[in-house]
């Protein structure tokens, strides 16, 4: 579904040039969840701006559908297909808007009729688990595992094929941290939508992600199924960062409840 072709990004920085993303390839596939982890730096969100095209790289290409992104055909709307869920939800939901009207947003953006406005609302709602009795509150006075919710219900109203979730939990404490977990895993299942995960966490990538991506320092150093790489890493690096977060005996480690 995403194919990741050579991608490479630079950046200049005071005369010196960064290389941020290096000869990048792999894909995403339908009803998927990817996990991407690595050292801080190692160039994790450059990757998810050049899938939402919200750069471009200086080298390779990203397809969806066989169709170039940077390069797409009139008719081919990308960018309803294709949704990301961000950190901090504060900075991608308009404070003075309501909930209502941040779900509807997009659609009111795409131009997209909305007869049934108020089943859609409803169903948006209930796939987010965000009671109806918030519908006419603002962020302030949501809080913050339901302003991620508010933020994932807006990224679902195109009804798109793959999410991108940049530390898409880590502002959120560890039980709201769990059900939106959770919530992703159940999208994944029930609607098939195909998942991007961008985290450090590595029990979080353990619980819920098909096969894992590691990074560094721009390039990616191995893929494999989420269990071939905790059981049998091949790299180096790979298993540092392994020992470095993994459960190990005496080390407390999360368990994330998901259900399958
Ligand atoms: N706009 C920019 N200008 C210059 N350098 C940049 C820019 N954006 C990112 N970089 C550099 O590119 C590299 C990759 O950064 P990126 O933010 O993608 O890493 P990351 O793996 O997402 O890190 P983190 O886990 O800390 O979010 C870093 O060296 C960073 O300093």
């Amino acid at each position: 579904m995403l194919q990741v072709s050579q991608v490479s990004k630079l950046y200049k920085h005071r005369r010196k040039t960064i290389t941020a993303i290096n000869h990048i390839d792999f894909t995403v596939n339908k009803g998927e969840i990817i996990a991407l982890v690595g050292e801080s730096g190692s160039g994790k969100s450059t990757l998810a701006r050049l899938i939402m095209t919200l750069e471009k790289p200086n080298k390779g290409s990203i397809y969806f559908n066989e169709i170039n992104i940077f390069h797409p055909p009139k008719a081919f709307d990308y960018h309803r297909k294709v949704q990301m869920i961000f950190q901090n939800p504060d900075r991608s939901l308009n404070p003075r808007m309501t909930v209502e009207e941040l779900i509807f947003e997009p659609l009111v953006i795409n131009r997209i009729p909305l007869e049934s406005k108020r089943n859609k609302l409803l169903n948006l709602m209930e796939i987010v688990k965000l009671p109806i009795s918030l519908t006419k509150r603002h962020p302030s006075e949501l809080s913050g595992g339901q302003k991620q919710r508010v933020a994932i219900a807006r990224s679902l109203a195109l009804q798109p094929q793959l999410l991108v979730a940049d530390e898409a939990t880590s502002s959120l404490d560890a039980i709201t941290e769990n059900q939106i977990i959770h919530l992703l895993r159940s999208l994944n299942k029930e609607i098939g939508i195909s998942i991007l995960l961008i985290t450090h966490d590595l029990d979080i990538v353990r619980s819920i992600s098909d096969r894992v991506g590691v990074m560094q320092q721009g390039r990616l150093i191995e893929m494999k199924r989420t269990n071939n790489l905790f059981n049998d890493p091949k790299e180096a690096y790979t298993k540092e960062l392994l020992d470095a977060g993994i459960c190990v005996p005496f080390k407390r480690c999360r368990e994330f409840i998901v259900n399958d």
